[in-house]
């Protein structure tokens, strides 16, 4: 049993919440060693089939977990961060809407606990965060960004954290000021397209996972890349390889990009 990580994991009856635990059953050096909830409705049926224990005070389990899970909202999330950092106890973070304030007080816990942050734990996304250095750097100002993002019609945070960081990270690679350069699309935007801007477009409803396209929109040709998540075991299996991963780290924050070395 010396080798077992034991998972924590908040918010167990949302929709990340749900596809951890179910996730987290494929995992062989992993133990659901329990799951916080807001206030306990009913018994989940896989935690009650291996009798983990549900909690509402994060303080009772913090003896039983190596790492926390947390996909919550960023009030639970902070407050369940202060209370890893007060314990020792390393935290994998896929809640989203932080605002600049909250996101230092992040960085702040991460100079004594480790900390993987990520606005989103697939893959594919990862890929073409990566993938989107080189396009804005290759591609001139010419060409108009777009992005466009789809979620289901129970999500609070808008436009989703994906898009904010793609944004972050086109803008950072083309040097241009985030704040300044994005604009959001709403019915009262007239006038012609000015250069050198980022604009947002959201999409609520149905039960869409997840989708995001970034356009660059050239006079010539556009390029579009796209990603579509088909199930949340997309993010809930890479914020299990975040957890593993995050076992024997000191302190830090850190993103996919260390997980998944690319
Ligand atoms: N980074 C990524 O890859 C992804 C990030 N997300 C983000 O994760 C977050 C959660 O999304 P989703 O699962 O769809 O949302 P849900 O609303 O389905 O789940 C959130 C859960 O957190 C619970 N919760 C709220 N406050 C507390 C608290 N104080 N203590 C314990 N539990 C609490 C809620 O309980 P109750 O229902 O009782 O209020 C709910 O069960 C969002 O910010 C979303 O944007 C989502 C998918 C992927
Ligand atoms: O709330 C969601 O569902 C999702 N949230 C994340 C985001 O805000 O980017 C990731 C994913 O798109 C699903």
């Amino acid at each position: 049993m010396k080798n077992i990580i034991k998972i924590a994991i908040t918010g167990a009856y949302g929709r990340m919440g749900s596809s951890l635990i179910k996730t987290i059953q494929k995992y062989k050096n992993i133990k659901l060693a329990c799951v916080i909830v807001k206030q306990k409705k009913k018994d989940l049926f896989n935690i009650k089939e291996k009798k983990i224990k549900i909690y509402e005070n994060i303080k009772e389990t913090i003896n039983l977990f190596d790492i926390l899970i947390d996909f919550t909202n960023p009030e639970s999330t902070l407050k369940n961060l202060k209370i890893c950092a007060q314990y020792n106890k390393n935290i994998v973070i896929g809640t989203t809407g932080f605002k600049k304030q909250e996101y230092d007080i992040i960085k702040k816990h991460s100079k004594k606990i480790s900390i993987v942050l990520s606005s989103n734990f697939s893959i594919g996304i990862n890929l073409i965060f990566e993938l989107l250095k080189h396009t804005s750097k290759i591609l001139n100002d010419s060409y108009d960004v777009e992005i466009l993002e789809s979620h289901h019609r129970n999500k609070i945070d808008s436009p989703s954290g994906t898009a904010l960081s793609i944004g972050k990270i086109i803008a950072k690679n083309k040097k241009w000021n985030f704040e300044k350069c994005s604009i959001y699309r709403k019915k009262e935007i007239t006038n012609i397209r000015k250069k050198n801007q980022i604009g947002f477009s959201i999409i609520r409803g149905g039960n869409t996972i997840g989708k995001h396209k970034i356009m660059f929109l050239g006079s010539e040709e556009n390029i579009v890349i796209s990603h579509q998540a088909n199930s949340r075991n997309t993010f809930s299996d890479g914020a299990i390889k975040a957890a593993i991963w995050l076992k024997d780290k000191k302190q830090g924050l850190f993103n996919m990009k260390h997980v998944l070395k690319i």
